[in-house]
């Protein structure tokens, strides 16, 4: 097992080799490379965009920490990468007292950490950062995989203080671009990037407004990083959240299997997420057995059920037509209404289970995959093994379901409204998938879904 910290020291000299050196920290260390500049080598943002830079290419997998002067100071078992030792640094003459910086600071990656670098090493006293929350991050791409603002702020504190020394950081969520930047009146000085400075510019002009100074604008240039799909030319968190669709997000239920028995996930996913699409290439591409709940369901209507004389009590004889459910009735009935929704739902789902159950009981196949829009609502991912959950933007669903089911766009809206939202659904589930984009990118996700599955169970 590698060492979890290391330290590298550069000088004048090594830095040449900054890349071999960045090579063997990948190789040698398990979680974190704090680096330091020894007196020798001046610290421009040049070197500091190359070091972050050339650390998303080299290393990716490290948390790399450019640190201040004689930090960090709360990690001490640290092996030494290269040769050169740290010298002591004269405390430089930082700037200015209280700094401020905006931020979603999801996934934190090396182009956040160049700003909050920046700001550290400006700042005596205070930076103050603002957190997007809520409706600041909802035009985002897969924004609902966003980390809960509690952990970015977290996140953001502890990154700046480990690096900065005697700094003490500050972070507030924002529901609006200003945030503390115009409520602070001694602050000095904001940080942004290149695509950022209009919103300098903002802070700047509500604070002249409001009779407060204006802050001192710091530019730090963006860090690249290429996403084809998302048409992204930066290091930039909407990739990173696009890296991780098809990959294991949280722990596995630990589920009793006997012998040979098929190993059971749920597919969950909105209406129009694309779950049939996926159902289907499983079963083809991988050989799982995939349950279709929606079709199972539709079984239990048979004529004369005892389901259809519970659905007729239940929602009115009008639902049930010579002892038929006349489903386009009860559709009109339970999604314009959640919880009518729900009340049929609970009558449904324990058959449909059941009869999912015996299926999985007679299959052959190494995986069986339970595919049921409301697999959540319906609590099936408690037990089952792990569940995945397909998504698209709510737009996108809706705009699917107009064009596929011949619907109104309020007819559309509607079914939407009556489920739970994607965020809700990402919660409870253990693999994210999303098929807004080409077919060849929903199968890719789900070839790494697969393969990644192949290895745990
Ligand atoms: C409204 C704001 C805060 C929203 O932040 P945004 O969603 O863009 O945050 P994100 O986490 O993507 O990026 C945070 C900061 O890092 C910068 N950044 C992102 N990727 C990179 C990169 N690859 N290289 C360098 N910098 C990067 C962004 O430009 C931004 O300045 C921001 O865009 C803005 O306008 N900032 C200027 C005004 C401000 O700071 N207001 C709040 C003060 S509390
Ligand atoms: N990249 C993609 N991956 C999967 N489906 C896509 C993609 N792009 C567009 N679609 C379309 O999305 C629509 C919905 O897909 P699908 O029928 O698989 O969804 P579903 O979740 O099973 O829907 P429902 O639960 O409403 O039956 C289809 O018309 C499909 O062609």
């Amino acid at each position: 097992m590698n060492p979890k910290y290391g330290l590298l020291v550069l000088n004048s000299k090594n830095v040449q080799k900054l890349k071999q050196l960045l090579t063997s920290a990948a190789s040698s260390l398990s979680s974190r490379l704090y680096i330091r500049l020894n007196p020798d080598q001046p610290r421009g943002d040049e070197l500091v965009s190359k070091i972050y830079l050339n650390s998303a290419n080299v290393c990716p997998k490290l948390d790399v920490r450019l640190v201040i002067t004689d930090v960090p100071r709360t990690v001490n078992d640290y092996v030494l990468i290269g040769e050169e030792k740290p010298e002591n640094v004269e405390n430089s003459l930082k700037k200015y007292k209280k700094v401020v910086l905006g931020g979603t600071f999801d996934r934190m990656h090396n182009g956040h950490k160049v700003l909050l670098n920046k700001a550290a090493e400006l700042a005596s006293e205070n930076i103050v950062v603002g957190v997007t929350d809520r409706k600041m991050i909802i035009n985002k791409k897969l924004w609902e995989m966003i980390e809960p603002v509690e952990v970015r702020m977290k996140n953001v504190v502890e990154f700046v203080e480990d690096i900065s020394g005697e700094a003490k950081c500050s972070a507030e969520p924002i529901e609006d671009p200003f945030g503390p930047s115009t409520r602070i009146q001694d602050l000095e000085a904001i940080v942004v990037s290149r695509e950022t400075i209009k919103g300098a510019d903002a802070v700047n002009k509500k604070r002249s407004e409001q009779g407060m100074s204006q802050l001192d604008v710091i530019v730090v240039e963006l860090i690249e990083g290429a996403d084809e799909i998302l048409n992204e030319t930066k290091i930039s968190s909407s990739s990173k959240r696009r890296e991780q669709l098809g990959t294991l997000l949280r722990p596995v239920n630990q589920v009793p299997r006997e012998e040979g028995r098929p190993y059971i996930i749920g597919l969950a996913g909105g209406i129009a997420s694309g779950k049939s699409h996926i159902g289907k290439y499983l079963k083809e591409k991988h050989g799982f057995e995939v349950i279709d709940c929606d079709k199972l369901a539709h079984t239990c209507y048979e004529k004369g059920s005892v389901l259809n004389q519970k659905i007729a009590e239940h929602f009115g004889k009008d639902t049930v037509v010579d002892g038929v459910v006349d489903r386009k009735r009860l559709g009109q009935i339970v999604f314009s209404d959640r919880s009518k929704l729900r009340e049929l739902s609970e009558l449904v789902w324990p058959e449909t289970k059941a009869k999912a159950m015996e299926i999985v009981e007679k299959s052959s196949a190494k995986v069986c995959v339970i595919e049921a829009a409301a697999l959540i609502e319906a609590g099936w991912h408690k037990t089952l093994a792990e569940t995945w959950t397909v998504m698209v933007p709510v737009e996108e669903a809706i705009r699917r379901v107009v064009e596929r089911d011949h619907l109104t766009e309020k007819e559309a809206k509607d079914r939407q409204s009556v489920q739970i939202s994607n965020s809700e659904r990402i919660a409870a589930s253990n693999v994210v998938l999303c098929s807004l984009w080409k077919y060849e990118e929903t199968r890719a996700q789900v070839d790494k879904a697969v393969e990644e599955l192949t290895k745990r169970i």
